[in-house]
């Protein structure tokens, strides 16, 4: 298996590297090869993530290599972690970032296409995630577009922290909660759905908070730790993103997750929109929740946040950065 971090020396690379060459992705039988994707400013941090990586010494771990473009980084990609770009700071929403990220997107995307393995997979975490993942995909029309997903796993694990903290439950007795969206401020956790230990989740917090301060808690939680740690958060995102890939490939049996990927038309969301929606994971695949009644309060939210996407859409065309057409 091989894997590319694209961002390899910056903050989340560092913290999911050591997590991907234990096994903590693809389980214990499963040897990887990673390959580390940086500019030449990065170079020096990974390649001192490299040697630290060989002093681990993990039994899974085949082989380190450092690349500075993306048709090295992702030749033979079975899974590329698109981390690499810059981190917002204190009074920006992720949006605001567009313009500085999303030239990275469409080179990578077109390299993806042009040289990694026929299975690949892709996570794109970098921000604004769900846009660059869009720029990405449409570089990359070669590749199956439910290949290309963004990371909305760390909200969602928000969701679930924040709500087993409310109702002083255990995280394993929450399933069924939903982020739709966008991953930022407009995102939806729907709770509409959530059962914690098999009883309605808001019934047990109540409509004023769980539809209240809990949405905005969680959509806001990434700025909430820029303001509170003083810059963005970088385990709990690596640790998000190792969730996703490894429910991606071992499945998620009957619970529910969240994945930002295309939208094929389901719940109203335009087509081909990289949009959060409720997943399961079976055989490699997502396969979207569809069937959940969908009340009018939600509608609105999943509405507004679909907007935003749109309007993005709408940005990285008007700056060339998707191909016409
Ligand atoms: N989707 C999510 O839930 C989350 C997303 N993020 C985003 O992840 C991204 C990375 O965050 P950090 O690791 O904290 O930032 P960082 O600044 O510590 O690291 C970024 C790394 O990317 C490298 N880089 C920049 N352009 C590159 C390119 N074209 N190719 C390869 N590497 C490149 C830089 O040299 C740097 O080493 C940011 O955009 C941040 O906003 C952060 C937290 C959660
Ligand atoms: O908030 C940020 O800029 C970083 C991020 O995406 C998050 O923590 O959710």
């Amino acid at each position: 298996m091989t894997v590319t971090v694209t961002g390899a020396g910056g903050q989340i690379g560092y913290a999911a590297l050591f997590r991907i060459a234990s096994g903590a992705v693809f389980g214990p039988d499963q040897p990887v090869a990673l390959r580390l994707l940086e500019i030449p400013q990065g170079v020096k941090a990974a390649e001192g993530a490299a040697l630290e990586l060989t002093d681990c010494a993990f039994p899974l771990l085949a082989s380190v290599d450092i690349a500075t473009t993306p048709e090295v980084g992702f030749d033979g990609a079975n899974v590329a972690l698109l981390v690499g770009s810059r981190p917002r700071t204190a009074g920006m929403e992720r949006g605001d970032l567009l313009a500085a990220n999303g030239a990275i997107f469409g080179p990578q995307g077109r390299a993806i296409n042009d040289h990694a393995a026929d299975d690949v997979r892709v996570l794109v975490v970098g921000n604004p995630a769900n846009t660059n993942a869009f720029i990405a995909q449409q570089h990359a029309p070669d590749v199956p577009a439910e290949r290309f997903t963004a990371l909305t796993r760390l909200d969602h694990n928000r969701a679930v922290g924040l709500l087993a903290e409310r109702a002083g439950a255990a995280v394993a007795d929450i399933d069924g909660i939903t982020i739709w969206g966008n991953h930022s401020a407009t995102q939806y956790p729907d709770l509409s759905h959530a059962t914690i230990a098999g009883r309605p989740a808001l019934d047990v917090v109540g409509e004023e908070w769980g539809r209240g301060a809990y949405i905005d808690r969680v959509a806001k939680r990434g700025a909430e730790i820029i303001e509170v740690r003083g810059g963005s958060s970088v385990a709990s995102a690596a640790n998000a993103a190792i969730d996703h890939v490894r429910d991606w490939f071992a499945g998620t049996a009957a619970a529910r997750t969240s994945v930002a990927l295309p939208s094929t038309g389901a719940y109203g969301i335009p087509e081909g929109l990289i949009a959060s929606v409720p997943v399961r994971a079976a055989s490699g695949a997502w396969q979207v929740v569809e069937g959940l009644e969908i009340d009018a309060f939600s509608r609105e939210k999943i509405d507004a946040s679909v907007r935003e996407l749109e309007s993005e859409r709408e940005q990285v065309t008007a700056l060339g950065l998707v191909p016409a057409g």
